[in-house]
């Protein structure tokens, strides 16, 4: 069959384009690496790969005693794969998650097949649970692995069609599942999940479920339901959990957030009326949520957690979206002081 132009040019070329800015030329390299499975797989030949083994990523520890993300290069893997008995063909599994600010375009691959322990000799790293290893990288390292691990994830739970049960194939980049039997396309999914750090002019509400760290609260958050907007999905949140009505609602930002699976956190600011503020908390929902002012806040901001001793209030981590709601309000507030 004949392949379309665009294709036959793009599989040409194997780097991204000088023409425009670099940040334009590499999001279209990715975008066409997605769409062309030879321009793909000569990516990946000269293309850096993060390793994976059950899903836990590979890090390294630098001198400093900081952690990185292990970056392998094609060959590398492929000799780690022959010095542990496999034939390499397991490479065809990597998952393009991106590309480097060198241009280097950048893959996942998972080798849960093999023993963890053997692979760690030979690649010079630990594989450490996403739980941690979030934690322990950079914040600006930390989404790149959290990019990887979920759609690892999602190759391994949509192998097969959920409409005509026959096994779907990935295309090279792995972007896409395709079921010939259905003719079904699958892309990779995350959950909508609004979060509102809500105020009511001078405090913050935060609250805890039963399962977090003792100590710890947080901004309110929810899955947002099929069919709501962002805004509906917040106001509906807010009031099942402690029975108030915001209004006001502001955005923020938003970020990747992959646990337990992929969510999509949509962050917001949100107002009540200061006549309204008395709290009704759903305990099937959360175990507590209170009103805290600027001063606790930020005394809680400046607290080092340490193991097995808590403090009185505990705040979410500098990689989740809640942690930046919390330092823009707080930010805000002292500003507002100031101008008072
Ligand atoms: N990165 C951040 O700063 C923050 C992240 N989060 C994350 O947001 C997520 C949602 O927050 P929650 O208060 O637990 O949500 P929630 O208040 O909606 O309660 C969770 C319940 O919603 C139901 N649910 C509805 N749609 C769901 C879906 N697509 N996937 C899973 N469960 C669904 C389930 O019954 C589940 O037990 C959590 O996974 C949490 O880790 C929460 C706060 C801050
Ligand atoms: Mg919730």
């Amino acid at each position: 069959m004949l392949r379309p132009l665009r294709l036959l040019l793009s599989g040409l070329q194997t780097q991204p384009s000088r023409c425009c800015s670099s940040f334009v030329s590499r999001m279209r390299y990715v975008n066409r690496l997605k769409e062309d499975d030879e321009a793909c797989t000569a990516a990946l030949k000269d293309g850096s790969i993060f390793l994976f083994h059950r899903l836990s990523p590979l890090l390294r520890c630098t001198d400093v005693g900081t952690f990185s993300p292990a970056t392998l290069t094609c060959s590398d893997v492929q000799s780690v794969l022959q010095r542990l008995g496999s034939d390499g063909s397991s490479l065809k599994e990597a998952v393009l998650i991106g590309c480097s600010e060198q241009n280097q375009a950048q893959f996942c691959l998972d080798v849960g097949e093999l023993d963890q322990a053997a692979v760690e000799e030979a690649s010079q790293g630990t594989f450490i649970d996403l739980r941690k290893a979030f934690f322990l990288l950079p914040a600006a390292e930390a989404p790149l692995v959290s990019k990887g691990q979920a759609l690892l994830r999602w190759h391994q739970s949509t192998r097969f069609c959920g409409a005509s049960g026959q096994p779907t194939q990935r295309n090279r980049a792995g972007s896409q599942r395709f079921c010939r039997s259905s003719s079904t396309v699958y892309y990779p999914k995350m959950s909508a999940v609004a979060v509102a750090l809500v105020s009511d002019g001078k405090r913050c509400l935060l609250g805890r479920q039963p399962s977090f760290p003792r100590g710890l609260y947080s901004a309110l958050a929810g899955f947002c339901d099929m069919g709501e907007t962002l805004e509906e999905a917040l106001c509906r949140e807010v009031a099942e959990e402690v029975g108030l009505e915001i209004q006001s609602i502001s955005y923020s930002s938003s970020q990747h957030w992959p646990f337990p699976h992929s969510s999509f956190m949509l962050g917001c600011h949100a107002l009540v009326s200061p006549a309204h503020t008395q709290l009704c908390v759903d305990c099937s929902e959360l175990e507590d949520a209170r009103w805290f002012t600027v001063d606790e806040i930020t005394r809680a901001l400046q607290v080092k957690p340490r193991r097995g001793d808590p403090p009185i209030l505990w705040l979410p981590p500098k990689h989740a979206l809640a942690n930046r709601l919390i330092r823009e309000w707080v930010e805000q507030q002292w500003q507002s002081k100031g101008g008072a």
